[in-house]
């Protein structure tokens, strides 16, 4: 990995984290394609990371893939960027993903647990197929994932694993088996904190706040306004970015984390913990934005729209 000056180019990315940090790392990680995932993994690269990206659409990936490629050589950075088809459901082809990643580059030192989601749905109205596709691809597929990245890999060599929680802290109305799912996976994320302390494993969990401008998720609900009007009800008065979630995932897979495990940071600009109508915040100005787009400037605070 290049520690030239191509870092300092011009680049529609600004990791806030230096450069090289992931140099000679080897990370999975899922749903890395799209939105959020694909976020984490040009942060990644950007940082010196080979990464594998994993989830269940050839045509997805692929095209994912193409833009990545392509935005890489753009930085003049030399990262390695890896495909893999993988449905998080499937315990086979998971095994196979771990197994395929751990030969072909000889370890993996971090996994990424992305991949995820849900439909909007009353929850008397889910049906038990629609249920356990749910509970199945959040719970479960992050479960089979840590245990294989833990038993084919990390227990004999040290890792860290990120999950994906949500901002299910009060209950989650329309996404019932999701909100579920994902408490399942904080707690989880506690129980192997502990457990895999002792071949030092960490564990950690971030949980977005439903205000993370993505488009694909936006795509996913049919609904390209579903993020209208968010802001309002967040004490930091704006939805949030890609980046912001990145940069906490690369924080917590950083050394500057040796120390926290079974921990799930919420980023969701106070969401979670503000009670309406109750208490009602005075009118203010939206927050200081992080984007890759924009610096920290009041102009970026009027509208996060990530790119990616
Ligand atoms: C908004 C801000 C917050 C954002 C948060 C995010 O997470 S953003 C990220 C957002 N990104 C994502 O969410 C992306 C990932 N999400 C997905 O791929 C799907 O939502 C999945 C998780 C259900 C997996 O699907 P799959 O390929 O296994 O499944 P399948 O299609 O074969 O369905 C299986 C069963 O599920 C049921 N069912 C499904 N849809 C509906 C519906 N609309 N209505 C009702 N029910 C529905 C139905 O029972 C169906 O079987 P049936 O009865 O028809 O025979
Ligand atoms: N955007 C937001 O506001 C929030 C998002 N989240 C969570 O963050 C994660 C990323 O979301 P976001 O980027 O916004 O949305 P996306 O829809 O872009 O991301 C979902 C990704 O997960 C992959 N995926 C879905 N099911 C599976 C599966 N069974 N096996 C493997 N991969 C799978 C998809 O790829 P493919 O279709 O190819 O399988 C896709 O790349 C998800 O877990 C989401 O639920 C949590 C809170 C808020």
């Amino acid at each position: 990995m290049s520690t030239s000056k191509s870092y300092y180019k011009p680049l529609n990315i600004s990791s806030v984290f230096r450069p090289g940090l992931f140099e000679n790392r080897v990370a999975i990680v899922t749903g890395g394609a799209t939105g959020i995932g694909k976020g984490i993994t040009k942060e990644l690269l950007f940082l010196g990371c080979t990464v594998v990206i994993a989830s269940r659409k050839a045509d997805r990936l692929a095209d994912g893939a193409e833009e990545i490629r392509n935005w890489l050589a753009n930085t003049g950075q030399r990262a390695t960027l890896h495909v893999v088809q993988c449905n998080v459901r499937n315990e086979d082809e998971v095994k196979k993903l771990i197994s395929t990643t751990v030969q072909k580059f000889g370890k993996l030192d971090f996994l990424i647990n992305n991949g995820g989601g849900q439909f909007l749905s009353p929850t008397a109205d889910i049906r038990l197929k629609g249920w356990n596709a749910v509970v199945e691809t959040n719970l479960t597929g992050t479960f089979l994932l840590c245990r294989e990245a833990y038993n084919q890999w990390m227990k004999e060599h040290g890792g860290t694993i990120v999950n994906m929680a949500m901002d299910m802290w009060k209950g989650y109305p329309y996404m019932g088996h999701s909100g579920a799912a994902r408490a399942g996976v904080v707690n989880l994320t506690k129980t192997l904190g502990v457990e895999w302390a002792q071949s030092n494993v960490r564990v950690n969990a971030v949980a977005p706040g439903s205000s993370i401008v993505s488009p694909t998720a936006a795509a996913n609900y049919g609904n390209v306004s579903i993020f209208d009007g968010v802001g309002e009800n967040i004490p930091m008065k704006r939805t949030g970015t890609v980046e912001e979630v990145c940069s906490a995932v690369c924080f917590l897979l950083s050394p500057g984390a040796a120390f926290i495990t079974g921990e799930t940071i919420r980023i969701d600009g106070g969401h979670s913990y503000y009670i309406t109508p109750n208490f009602r915040l005075p009118d203010s100005k939206p927050t200081d934005v992080y984007s890759w787009q924009s610096k920290f400037d009041a102009d970026a605070a009027k509208g996060p729209q990530s790119k990616l």
